[in-house]
């Protein structure tokens, strides 16, 4: 197991959960997931049982599982598995906390429960505070995502003093386009202890002017080369490249947002292009169709994100 004190940076990839075509988790491929991550995308963190890999959608036993699989394989080959443990349960939190301590993951996040909702930030850290407790050894990452769980707590506030009630704080996962309230959080991180990873990989470079730590996000799964070499830019201050590289992250996701981007279409998306079968999604979730796939691709291929075999350079929309 990896130090918990380490602190997480970089690219962190928000997986999928691989599942047969009848539903079922599909545990053999996560081995060559972990695989392809590292050597064909240059990503060696990852966040598991997240939005992107139905967490919510899974079992508490499936959880288990699944979050298991992923430290089992990513041992020695990847630096950070962090273990999405968020549930309407406070119960069933605190035991995939728990569980994720015991099977030697690096860290734990949790969403805010929306359902039965926390009206004011001092019960979301209640709330937050007994999860942490279960695994006191782990470090700790709020999950702010205000659009999907309809809690609009502010992370600047949640982020005021918050390391005296939870002592295992350790960051912040921020899937928001305010750049006020990030900013804000950035603004009062005096000591830089806290690990403040940016969740909108279309506007990450704004995230970056704002002091973004690290970044988690679906799309690093397949555009983490292309995403590393923007963050490359930005590290030796040139603007105007991590700009091109932006832009051209911003055409492909641009396109796929308007014929309807989510869960189902990453998962076909990343089958595509890394040849892994990631399988359907589980309901509610329907699977992608067969035209957003072909039109997915033929995207890729005339960005020239990725280099298909047989694809020439040289045409005008091409990012590199
Ligand atoms: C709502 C959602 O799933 N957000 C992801 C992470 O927070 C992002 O990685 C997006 O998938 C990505 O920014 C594309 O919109
Ligand atoms: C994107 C992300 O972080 C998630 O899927 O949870």
């Amino acid at each position: 197991m990896a130090s918990p004190k380490k602190k997480l940076q970089g690219l962190v990839a928000a997986t999928i959960t691989p599942m047969t075509e009848n539903g079922e988790i599909n545990f053999s491929v996560i081995g060559q997931y972990v695989d392809y991550l590292v050597k064909e995308q240059g990503v060696k963190n990852i966040f598991v049982n997240g939005t992107t890999g139905e967490g919510l959608s899974l079992s508490v036993s499936e959880r288990r599982q699944v979050a298991e699989e992923w430290v089992t394989q990513g041992r020695n080959k990847l630096d950070q598995v962090v273990i999405h443990v968020g549930a309407l349960s406070l119960k069933e939190s605190q035991e995939l906390a728990q569980h994720a301590a015991e099977i030697g993951a690096d860290g734990i996040a949790v969403i805010a429960p929306f359902f039965l909702k926390p009206w004011n930030k001092d019960v979301l850290i209640n709330f937050l505070k007994e999860v942490a407790a279960a695994a006191p050894a782990l470090p700790f990452y709020y999950y702010h995502i205000p659009a999907l769980t309809g809690v609009k707590i502010r992370a600047e506030e949640l982020l005021d003093g918050i390391q005296d009630k939870i002592p295992t704080f350790q960051g912040l996962k921020f899937s928001d386009t305010d750049l006020l309230d990030f900013g804000q959080c950035v603004d009062q991180n005096h000591q830089r202890q806290f690990a403040l990873l940016f969740g909108v990989d279309e506007q990450l470079l704004s995230g970056l002017v704002m002091g973004a730590t690290g970044a988690v996000g679906s799309t690093y799964n397949y555009l983490g080369k292309k995403t590393n070499q923007m963050l490359e830019a930005f590290e030796r201050k040139d603007f105007s490249s991590a700009l091109n590289y932006q832009f051209c992250i911003q055409r492909f996701i641009n396109f796929v947002v308007k014929l309807g981007f989510g869960v189902s279409q990453t998962k076909a998306i990343m089958t595509l292009v890394s040849g892994i079968p990631m399988g359907p999604p589980r309901l509610p979730l329907q699977k992608a169709t067969r035209e957003f796939t072909d039109n997915a691709e033929a995207k890729l291929k005339s960005l020239d994100i990725l280099s298909f075999p047989g694809v020439k350079d040289g045409n005008l929309e091409a990012c590199s």
